[in-house]
């Protein structure tokens, strides 16, 4: 359980995933604050999780133990040159989740004494079922490390990264990956109901489908070629779908919307860091 004080830098999506995770997992909402600007969306927070809200960024950094740095990317360095002042006074440690923005950018907008750990976190994070990339800098100690593995272990797995750049795959995968997993399932009910079935049937057997399917492979040693092969009779209904997914190039759609996604997360490094 966690008993620092977590402020969130803004109060969406992601934001309130981590939330309801960490509360799930026993943080106390006394200890989590979130200073959001929309007052409309302070209330449902508040409301929601029974969190603290402000509308000052640099007063929840005042009194954050760690402070999540959780808008979006485009508008992460105003945000940041914003806190930096305050991260003078009361440096507490920082967590960015946005997609893309390198560490140095943020260590030369935050401050160059602020301690700075990029995570890149996916929504899953809301049920416990998150999976979280960090990267930390030499510079970042031991057990600044762990509070942040900690945090993000209280919403799922937690994998460090040694090597930047390979945050921008990370996010690929995991940061988007659940998007991809709801677009296949939204095909796979849409053409369910075009075979006939009711849009609740069809509902329902497609998400049991895919949670049966990650189940088994979480839970069984053997490789993902093997658990489709058991499914897989030959001559059968699944050898022809999965023929059709070959001849229309699965394997090399995921391949390019995966690289896609990668480049991307360093498009918007290069686009929006930069040290002023
Ligand atoms: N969504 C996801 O699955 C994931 C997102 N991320 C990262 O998380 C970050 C947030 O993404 P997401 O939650 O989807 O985006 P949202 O737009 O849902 O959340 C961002 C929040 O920040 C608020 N905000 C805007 N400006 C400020 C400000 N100056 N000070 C404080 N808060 C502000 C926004 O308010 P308003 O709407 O009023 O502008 C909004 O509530 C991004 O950097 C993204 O890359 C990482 C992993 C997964
Ligand atoms: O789409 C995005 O840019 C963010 C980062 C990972 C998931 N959502």
């Amino acid at each position: 359980m966690n008993t620092k004080t977590l402020a969130f830098i803004g109060g969406g999506n992601m934001a309130s995933a981590m939330i309801n995770g960490l509360i799930e997992d026993g943080t106390e909402p006394s200890h989590i604050l979130v200073a959001e600007p929309d007052e409309t969306r302070r209330e449902q927070l508040a409301a929601r999780f029974g969190v603290h809200t402000l509308s000052d960024n640099s007063e929840a950094a005042h009194q954050a133990d760690v402070l999540i740095l959780a808008v979006k990317p485009q508008a992460l360095k105003t945000v940041a040159k914003g806190l930096s002042p305050a991260l003078q006074q009361h440096t507490p440690l920082c967590l960015s989740i946005a997609a893309g923005i390198r560490h140095a950018s943020l260590q030369a907008w935050l401050g160059q004494d602020v301690p700075v750990i990029r995570v890149m976190p996916n929504t899953p994070a809301m049920l416990g079922a998150g999976a979280s990339g960090l990267y930390a800098p030499g510079n970042i100690d031991a057990a600044q490390r762990e509070v942040a593995e900690h945090i993000m272990r209280a919403t799922g797995i937690a994998v460090w990264l040694e090597d930047e750049s390979l945050m921008d795959a990370l996010t690929a995968v995991s940061g988007s990956g659940p998007a991809y997993f709801f677009r296949f399932m939204e095909a796979m009910e849409t053409t369910a109901q075009e075979l006939g079935l009711s849009e609740k049937t069809a509902h329902l057997l497609v998400l049991q489908t895919a949670l049966g399917a990650a189940r088994m492979a979480m839970e069984s040693t053997a490789p993902l070629k093997e658990l489709r092969s058991s499914v897989t009779s030959p001559g059968g209904t699944t050898e022809a779908a999965l023929k059709v997914f070959t001849e229309g190039g699965l394997a090399q759609l995921v391949q390019q919307a995966l690289t896609a996604a990668r480049d991307r997360s360093i498009e918007l490094s290069d686009s929006l860091g930069g040290d002023e």
